[in-house]
């Protein structure tokens, strides 16, 4: 017979539900934001939405430099048995698309993005990134935040796009670039990584894990407000 797990044994299997249940507000907070319900049923105002959409170009150019500092964390610190590398970079492929879709998005709505001044919860976002990607930020607390938030957007706009749902019809391939299928497989591999990864993690690393994840929630709260016009 096998010796019965203890229930931090349990609990590490599945880190990040476990995250996920413990810390439900925050994540609903940040997952079904009034500017995502607002998007959701039809109302939303678009002007908040065109400031989302020049605000989030900025943060993705400062996203991609993150990802590629994932990526070298990666081939450095993992056994890679999960192909992350592989998930990273199909990841990098997708923002490479992404750029794209901004700036065609962009001139379709008349937001010009050269003109675009980045406002304090996006600044501040960035720079939260750019302390993850300090070399003394490990792979693992690196890939965590960025699991999380990609899950954001995966989630929030999933939303938008179920059955009985009011999204305008204009900004219904916004909602389906983070709320289809592939993005939603893509963002499971990583949850996979990640709890790949949180299960070999010594104590330490699972805290700064864990901080990581709550602040990845708070900025996108941030971000999402800022959108709206209330921050
Ligand atoms: C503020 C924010 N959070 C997450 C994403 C999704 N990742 C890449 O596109 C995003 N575009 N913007």
């Amino acid at each position: 017979m096998q010796p019965q797990k203890t229930r931090e044994e349990v609990e590490k299997i599945n880190m990040i539900d476990t995250w996920l249940k413990k810390h439900r507000l925050i994540y609903v907070g940040a997952t079904r934001h009034p500017f995502i319900l607002s998007i959701r049923d039809g109302t939303v105002n678009l002007s908040s939405f065109k400031t989302w959409l020049g605000q989030d170009y900025i943060f993705v150019r400062a996203f991609v430099s993150f990802v590629a500092s994932v990526l070298i964390k990666a081939w450095k610190e993992s056994d890679d048995s999960g192909g992350d590398m592989e998930v990273l970079l199909g990841g990098m492929a997708a923002l490479n698309d992404e750029i794209q879709w901004f700036k065609n998005e962009a001139s379709k709505w008349g937001v010009q993005l050269s003109d675009i001044v980045p406002q304090k919860a996006n600044k501040d976002y960035c720079r939260f990134l750019e302390s993850l990607m300090s070399s003394e930020v490990n792979y693992t607390v690196a890939i965590t935040a960025f699991w999380a938030i990609e899950a954001v957007y995966q989630q929030s706009f999933a939303l938008c796009l179920e059955d009985g749902t009011n999204t305008p019809s204009d900004l219904q391939a916004t909602c389906q670039r983070w709320g289809n299928d592939g993005f939603g497989k893509y963002c499971h591999s990583l949850k996979q990584i990640v709890n790949r990864r949180l299960k070999k993690a010594s104590d330490d690393e699972i805290k700064k894990a864990e901080v990581a994840l709550l602040d990845v929630l708070e900025h996108e709260v941030n971000f999402w407000n800022m959108s709206r016009g209330a921050a």
